[in-house]
């Protein structure tokens, strides 16, 4: 059975780094990835869009690109979207066997630890590591080095071996875009450059969002 990769966010808004990520994921696997908006991200503030606007940006953004899709079920789910209860629903869909893997930036895994029922995870799914400027995928907090040991794949093909508990970094070249600094220069009126896709930038404007105030 092939690798299914489930890529989550708050994408407040989907920028060039989280594109850049998912192709990188696609083209190494070589199958499909599908990016789950969060529609109550744990772990942090509330977004700067609903979830229905994020969601509607990124299927903007994804418009035309083969192999990556919108999986929007974290919208149909009400109280925080915990990953646990996404990969549990992944799992029971796709049966034991299939392997699954969770995609996700250097530093939201460094903050795995903190995840809800966090030692659950590595028996539903993979994790898949994108390198990101300023956080380092070595030099683990301890917790997370000890749950790490041994657990590191060199090949993609480890991953497609299993149906879960296995990690890989996945490399490509480091992007600096960061939707904390987009939604600041959205709310200044400054240029936001090629971080955000010409689709994406002119809906943000005629919806009126990340504006200050
Ligand atoms: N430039 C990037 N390079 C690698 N991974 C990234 C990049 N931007 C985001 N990610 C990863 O994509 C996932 C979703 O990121 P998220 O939607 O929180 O974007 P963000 O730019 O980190 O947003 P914010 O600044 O609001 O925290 C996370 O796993 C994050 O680590
Ligand atoms: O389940 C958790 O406890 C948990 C804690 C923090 C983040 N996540 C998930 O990790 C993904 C990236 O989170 P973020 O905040 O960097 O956009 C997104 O799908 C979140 O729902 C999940």
């Amino acid at each position: 059975m092939s690798l299914r990769i489930l890529y989550g966010g708050t994408f407040d808004p989907v920028h060039a780094g989280h594109l850049a990520v998912a192709r990188a994921a696609r083209d190494t696997f070589g199958v499909p990835v599908h990016l789950l908006p969060a529609a109550d991200p744990p772990h942090r503030g509330a977004p700067g869009a609903s979830a229905r606007d994020r969601a509607d940006l990124l299927a903007l953004a994804l418009a035309g690109e083969p192999g990556l899709a919108v999986d929007e079920r974290e919208l149909h789910r009400p109280g925080p979207s915990w990953t646990v209860d996404t990969l549990r629903e992944l799992r029971a869909e796709a049966g034991p066997e299939t392997p699954l893997a969770w995609l996700l930036g250097a530093d939201a895994f460094r903050g795995l630890p903190s995840w809800h029922e966090w030692p659950a995870l590595a028996g539903l799914a993979h994790f898949i590591v994108a390198v990101r400027p300023g956080h380092e995928t070595e030099n683990l907090p301890a917790a997370l080095e000890a749950a790490c040991t041994g657990r590191w794949a060199d090949s993609p093909l480890a991953l497609a071996a299993a149906p879960a508990g296995r990690l890989f970094r996945l490399r490509l070249p480091p992007h600096p875009a960061s939707a904390t600094e987009l939604r600041r220069r959205l709310a200044a009126g400054e240029a936001t450059g090629d971080w955000l896709a010409p689709a994406v930038a002119d809906e943000i404007a005629r919806r009126g969002l990340y504006r200050a105030g």
